[in-house]
């Protein structure tokens, strides 16, 4: 007999991590948690795995018997946090302090199934090129920043921020895709129509 697969919850009312989450073809639907996101941890990591498990543990608790999956996005620049900008003006001083800098973004994933909690946390550091106070005001006008952790949205017009990424791009947008396929596999949900990793094709790429 087949194992039984679990409905899919997404804790999130992201509209990025809905779209992340309908490409891998897993249904699922959302339930938003009402919690507070409030913590005194200043640590960027521990920060978004400590997120994650709380938007996650609420709605774990209303869908005992479903998988429910949540995720917090962290930005740090030097250390320092910066969250969901409040007007244009805190977003265009977000931009002054990334502008020619390396940040990092976290992404805590959290997983809850049969009473258990998985946490994980994806990095990616990503370079922004030295901005023109001009160029700071336009973005910051756009508004595109304004619901996005860090105020710039990497998929939108704010990809123009950007010189470089190291790490999964996915990860940035608020839903790391191989953390996800992975906690997701191991629950046994179907990504791409399988439980399990597919046979990965060893044969070399022609030439
Ligand atoms: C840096 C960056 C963040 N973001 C988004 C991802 C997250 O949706 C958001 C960070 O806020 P989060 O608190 O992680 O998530 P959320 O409030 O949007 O949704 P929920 O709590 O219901 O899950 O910023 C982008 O879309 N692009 C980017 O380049």
């Amino acid at each position: 007999m087949a194992a039984q697969v679990p409905e899919v919850v997404l804790a999130s009312g992201s509209p990025r991590r809905r779209e992340l989450l309908t490409l891998l073809g897993v249904e699922f639907r959302v339930q938003v948690s009402g919690e507070d996101e409030d913590s005194a941890e200043t640590d960027p990591r521990a920060l978004a795995a400590e997120l994650a498990a709380l938007k996650g543990r609420s709605v774990a608790a209303l869908s005992p018997d479903a998988l429910v999956i949540a995720a917090d996005t962290v930005v740090a620049v030097d250390g320092v946090l910066l969250a969901k900008p409040a007007d244009a003006a805190e977003n265009a001083d977000f931009l002054r302090q990334l502008s020619g800098r390396t940040h990092q973004v976290f992404t805590g994933v959290s997983v809850f199934a049969g009473g258990q909690e998985q946490t994980e946390v994806a990095r990616t550091d990503v370079t922004f090129r030295a901005l023109s106070e001009t160029e700071i005001e336009y973005y910051a006008q756009s508004g595109e920043g304004l619901d996005k952790a860090g105020g710039y949205g990497v998929q939108g017009l704010g990809q123009a921020l950007v010189s470089r990424i190291d790490g999964e791009f996915s990860n940035v947008v608020g839903f790391p895709m191989s953390l996800v396929i992975g906690l997701l596999r191991g629950h046994g949900v179907h990504v791409w129509g399988a439980a399990h990793s597919p046979e990965v094709n060893t044969e070399a790429a022609p030439a």
